[in-house]
């Protein structure tokens, strides 16, 4: 339970709650008071006991938005110094991401450490053959001292030669020199590729102050020597003789949380120890391993060190965002800007706590500006997939650009709008003689084409009570090549919407058509009106003349009568029988779809004001007609 009664409530701000009395709410508690001014039901007793299923939402209370301890955390401000941080000669906001970054997954090793199980070798290697595909050059591959697992995992690559020759791994490591020795004795045997380094050590050591203070136990000069010390020896081990030629990567943990003249100090000492040159550029990869900020601070953050750093032209830059406040993605982004120029994340935002940045939503943002992520999504699915087999994780429906979810549209202006914009764009890509998939992308509510990242258009529209004509149209024209009249999408929609509304749930494009053919095509059996003969003739130009063997309301009876079209002649037979009718609206198409050659007539019919539609469907247009001029005749009520 939170901690309230432990801070004084007189600080608090308080409600004006004469203003707002009229608002309350009666009792919404079981077996509570009403809440009223008076009674307001306190915040602990809102809370329902652990464990249990909430049966109601709690009555609301004035008091309880003041009741939470805020007054216990700090900003960022107050909590890091940040000297040396000249709004004036911030770039970052006016600059503009044209490349992609070098793109580092971490999940085999920030993201397994985050998982329940942590990934075997088979569910590992699955992950790590998912990276190369999709083109990613270099790939954290784990954090080798940790357990023997992951000893073993960096040896079964090595020793399954399974690393392509342009792919560099990187191991990770603490400050700790019998911890540095494991990881290398697990890097033994990789070769260069063509005298470049495939392997990155990447060492680590926490530098906020923090960390320094409650878990390390050092001060600045302290943690400094240590860091010497770790990044000394790993020099000396990298010369030995049968040493795989590597390059090195330094993390100042909670870099986003630490003086930044010291993570500029500390980052300096390493390029200088490593001896960075451009040929063999050191990779200072700084963390907001934690996330304590806003996005712009971030980018303060880095573009600091991107101007103060030495030997810059020696240094890839590279940032590791964190998701605590849900703004991974804005940091990284921002960090780009600012200076970076490698991106440290994982799929799908996996990681400690609230995960990793994501990379899928990174390098997709880039993409739907026109930039090339270098990197291929063209099967999201298969990628989402993977990566929820390996981590045993599922990705949420609504994730950008990979969730179930993300191209689908329940709400009807916006399958309105969809469908008008799918429309649209076929047609633009005839104009411009270009396959669709190639085409200029401009369709409302979808920032990328879902084909791009292998969808089909099928999920994009799918249909509840929050549907309207457009979508519920859409599909069955999707589904069934139905072309329904505008008018008939608004007639069927209200039908549509009252099965969505009283079933509570979505209506699948089976059931529509079933819905569909239930009230407009079927025949009526118990209307009025069913023809069991009939035939049409040219009697003169211009003059049709309908014959029909026909029961009205169950009497038997044959009929002609002519017209200036078999439809108009039908009408007037109908009406010589005492079934008066007006047909308001009329249209067929051929079939697009299923391979027939089955024509659908839809009818409107009129009388005394009120109308009804049916429709037809035959390899005759004539009688798809018919029929649907009986069916809409048979729907209007008597
Ligand atoms: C932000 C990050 O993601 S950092 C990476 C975190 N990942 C992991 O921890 C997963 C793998 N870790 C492990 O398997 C284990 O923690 C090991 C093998 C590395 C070490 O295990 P243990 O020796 O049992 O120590 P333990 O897990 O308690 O680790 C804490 C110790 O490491 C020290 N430590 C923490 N960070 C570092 C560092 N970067 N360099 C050196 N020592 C460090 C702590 O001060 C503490 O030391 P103490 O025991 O002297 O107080
Ligand atoms: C890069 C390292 C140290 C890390 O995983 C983190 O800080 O989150």
């Amino acid at each position: 339970m939170l901690p309230v009664d432990q801070y004084d409530r007189a600080e608090r701000p308080t409600t004006p709650m004469s203003v707002h009395s009229s608002r309350l709410p009666a009792a919404t508690v079981p077996g509570t008071a009403p809440a009223s001014l008076a009674t307001a039901v306190s915040f602990p007793t809102l809370i329902r006991p652990r464990g249990t299923r909430p049966t109601h939402a709690p009555a609301w209370n004035p008091q309880r938005p003041s009741s939470m301890p805020h007054q216990r955390y700090e900003p960022i401000h107050e909590r890091v110094d940040l000297p040396g941080i000249d709004p004036s000669a911030r770039s970052w906001p006016t600059r503009r991401v044209d490349t992609a970054p070098l793109w580092v997954p971490v999940d085999l090793r920030d993201g397994n450490q985050a998982l329940r199980e942590p990934m075997d070798t088979p569910r590992k290697r699955t992950m790590f053959d998912l990276f190369v595909a999709m083109g990613f050059k270099e790939i954290e591959i784990g954090y080798p001292s940790a357990s023997q697992t992951d000893f073993d995992f960096v040896r079964h690559l090595v020793e399954d030669d399974a690393i392509p020759p342009d792919v560099t791994v990187v191991v990770f490591t603490p400050a700790r020199r019998d911890l540095i020795e494991r990881t290398f004795e697990s890097i033994a045997g990789i070769p260069s590729n063509d005298g470049m380094p495939r392997v990155v050590v990447h060492l680590y050591v926490a530098t906020a102050p923090v960390w320094r203070q409650v878990v390390l136990g050092r001060d600045r000069a302290d943690l400094l020597a240590l860091a010497r010390d770790a990044g000394g020896h790993m020099a000396r081990l990298a010369e030995a003789p049968h040493c795989p030629d590597v390059r090195f990567q330094f993390s100042p943990e909670v870099f986003n949380a630490t003086e930044p003249d010291f993570a500029l100090e500390i980052c300096n000492a390493f390029t200088e120890l490593w001896d960075a040159c451009p040929q063999r550029p050191v990779i200072h990869n700084l963390p907001a391993t934690v996330e304590i900020s806003t996005p712009n601070i971030y980018a303060d953050q880095i573009e600091y060190m991107h101007r103060n750093l030495d030997r810059r032209d020696s240094v890839i830059l590279s940032v590791h965002p964190h998701n605590d406040r849900g703004t991974g993605v804005a940091c990284a982004e921002l960090a780009l800007l600012a200076g970076a120029q490698r991106i440290e994340g994982c799929l799908f935002g996996n990681g400690e706590r609230t995960g990793n940045v994501d990379l899928v939503t990174l390098a997709l943002n880039l993409y739907s500006q026109g930039v090339n992520p270098m990197i291929d999504f063209s099967d999201i699915d298969v990628i989402r997939e993977t990566v929820e087999h390996c981590n045993r994780m599922p990705v949420h429906p609504r994730h950008p650009y990979g969730g179930e979810l993300a191209y689908t549209a329940f709400s009807g202006t916006h399958q309105d709008a969809i469908s008008k914009g799918l429309a649209h764009h076929a047609a633009r890509a005839t104009e411009l003689a270009a396959p669709a998939g190639r085409a200029p992308w401009a369709v409302p509510y979808l920032p990328i084409d879902p084909a791009d990242v292998g969808r089909t258009y099928e999920a994009l529209i799918r249909v509840n009570s929050q549907s309207g004509k457009g979508g519920i149209a859409h599909l069955l024209n999707l589904h069934h090549g139905l072309q329904l009249p505008r008018s008939l999408q608004v007639d069927f929609a209200r039908v549509a919407q009252q099965a969505a509304d009283r079933d509570g749930r979505e209506l699948m494009p089976k059931e529509l058509w079933e819905m569909f053919q239930t009230r407009y095509l079927a025949p009526v059996h118990d209307g009025p009106v069913t023809l069991s003969a009939w035939r049409t003739t040219e009697t003169a130009a211009g003059e049709h003349e309908f014959t029909a063997e026909l029961s009205i309301s169950g009497i038997e009876t044959s009929a002609k009568a002519t017209g200036n079209g078999p439809l108009a002649a039908l009408t007037a037979l109908l009406a010589g029988v005492g079934v008066e009718a007006e047909i308001v609206a009329y249209s067929e198409h051929a079939m697009e779809r299923g391979g027939t050659s089955l024509a659908t007539a839809y009818v409107q019919v009129s009388r005394n004001g009120t109308d009804s539609w049916g429709a037809g469907q035959d390899t005759s247009v004539l009688t798809a007609s018919v029929n649907a001029v009986i069916a809409a005749v048979n729907r209007l009520p008597r």
